[in-house]
């Protein structure tokens, strides 16, 4: 039985896809774990955590170094939420462009009798613009990113993306009437719209910042579905007190930015629909079991991806360090066992390797086992047993 424990809201339909010899939120010393936005810093990594999963798309709120270390593969479910993020910042597109947020205050507000003269005089108040012919600037072009510029070149909006690390998979999917900017600068540089859909980690930590935003044409409206962080809500701030930026929409609130008539802020729903949940869980729990079962690896953030058939009897799989003479140390060790290797593959990303060794015979597993874990720089170690198809 595979021991799995969750936080946060994750969808019944995730729920109910595991097989029947999955156990949920039985022990905390689990198999797994299928999260979403649980901040997982503080949390002890027990030595039996083969897996986490993060239904959904940014990982930031888990230490990747501290999973890597415990052997720990992380995961997360590319674009399981991406159609819900993208009509939300359309949405939000059209709220800043036609004033929405205002005029239905000053709408929910004026309740006098003269309501229907007052209106006719006061509405040029709420005057919009239309977003057809507008530019806009998308930072980020992946799952999100993509589809909001196929979204807004289907509004009649000049697209312009930025993706300095866009991966070949991915940029099939983004329009061909996209233009493509070469550095950041010069995708703000003519953009009455700027929005943000990149990963928070270390560089784009306030890659929206006064210095950039000072480069953006004055009115510019920035919206940020991404992360909190990556706009610089003191530099918004002064940018908006000054006239510069016309309105800032986010998924994430701060207090600096809260009470603000020009800032807009949602509570972190980018993902928050029946499908993306739905998606997120059931593309989660997939990748569980696919890992526990098989060992391949597939969208994870920590580990290469190594997907190899698995038709031999058994299988060993050994997370370890990205360093020389690890793939020798392991296949001496095997030959020393008597072990004939029907299979093996390797892989590495960064700092950190995976190997897939495939044998029929398989003597002394406890001892062999032992010697493998005992390999300097080798983080964890499985044996699996094909299971009957
Ligand atoms: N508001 C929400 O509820 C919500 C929902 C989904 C995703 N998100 C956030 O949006 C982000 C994007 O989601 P996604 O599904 O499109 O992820 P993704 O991984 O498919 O796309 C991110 C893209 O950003 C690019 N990128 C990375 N660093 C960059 C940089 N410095 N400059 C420009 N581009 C850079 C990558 O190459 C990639 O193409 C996630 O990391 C997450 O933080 C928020
Ligand atoms: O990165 C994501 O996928 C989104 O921010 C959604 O987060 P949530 O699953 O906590 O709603």
């Amino acid at each position: 039985m595979y021991q799995i424990k969750t936080f946060n809201a994750i969808a019944q339909a995730g729920l109910d896809h595991f097989k029947p010899n999955y156990a949920l939120n039985q022990t905390d010393n689990a198999d797994a774990l299928l999260i979403r936005s649980v901040d997982l810093h503080p949390y002890h990594f027990p030595q039996a955590l083969k897996a986490i999963v993060r239904c959904g798309a940014g990982f930031n709120n888990i230490p990747l170094d501290v999973a890597t270390a415990n052997g720990t593969a992380v995961f997360n479910t590319p674009g399981s939420n991406a159609n819900a993020v993208k009509e939300l910042v359309i949405a939000m597109l059209i709220t800043a462009s036609r004033n929405l947020f205002s005029a239905a205050k000053y709408a929910a507000a004026n309740n006098g009798a003269d309501i229907s003269t007052r209106t006719e005089r006061e509405k040029t108040q709420f005057n919009g613009t239309e977003l057809a012919g507008k530019t806009l600037a998308v930072i980020g072009v992946g799952h999100v990113g993509a589809r909001v510029a196929h979204a807004a070149g289907d509004l009649g909006m000049h697209v312009v993306g930025y993706d300095p690390y866009l991966s070949a998979n991915d940029a099939w999917h983004i329009p061909t009437t996209t233009v493509r900017a070469a550095t950041l600068e010069d995708a703000i540089a003519h953009a009455d719209y700027v929005s943000v859909h990149v990963p928070k980690n270390t560089e784009t930590t306030h890659m929206i910042n006064a210095e950039l935003i000072a480069k953006m044409p004055q009115g510019v409206v920035i919206l940020n579905f991404a992360r909190g962080g990556i706009v610089d809500n003191h530099a918004v701030c002064e940018a908006l007190d000054a006239g510069r930026v016309k309105r800032y929409m986010t998924d994430f609130g701060d207090p600096e930015i809260l009470d603000r008539r020009d800032v807009l802020v949602t509570p972190h729903i980018g993902g928050s629909t029946e499908q993306a949940e739905a998606n997120g869980a059931v593309q989660g729990a997939e990748t569980i079991m696919n890992f526990l079962e098989t060992g391949n690896v597939v969208h994870s953030v920590n580990l290469p991806t190594l997907e190899v058939p698995f038709m031999s009897q058994y299988r060993l799989t050994i997370m370890h360090q990205n360093i020389p003479n690890m793939v020798g140390q392991i296949a001496t060790l095997l030959a020393k066992n008597d072990i004939n290797i029907e299979s093996m593959s390797n892989a590495a990303r960064d700092n950190v390797a995976y190997s897939i060794i495939d044998t029929n015979n398989l003597q002394a597993q406890a001892d062999l086992l032992h010697q493998l874990r005992q390999i300097n720089a080798v983080y964890r170690v499985r044996l699996l047993t094909r299971q009957a198809s």
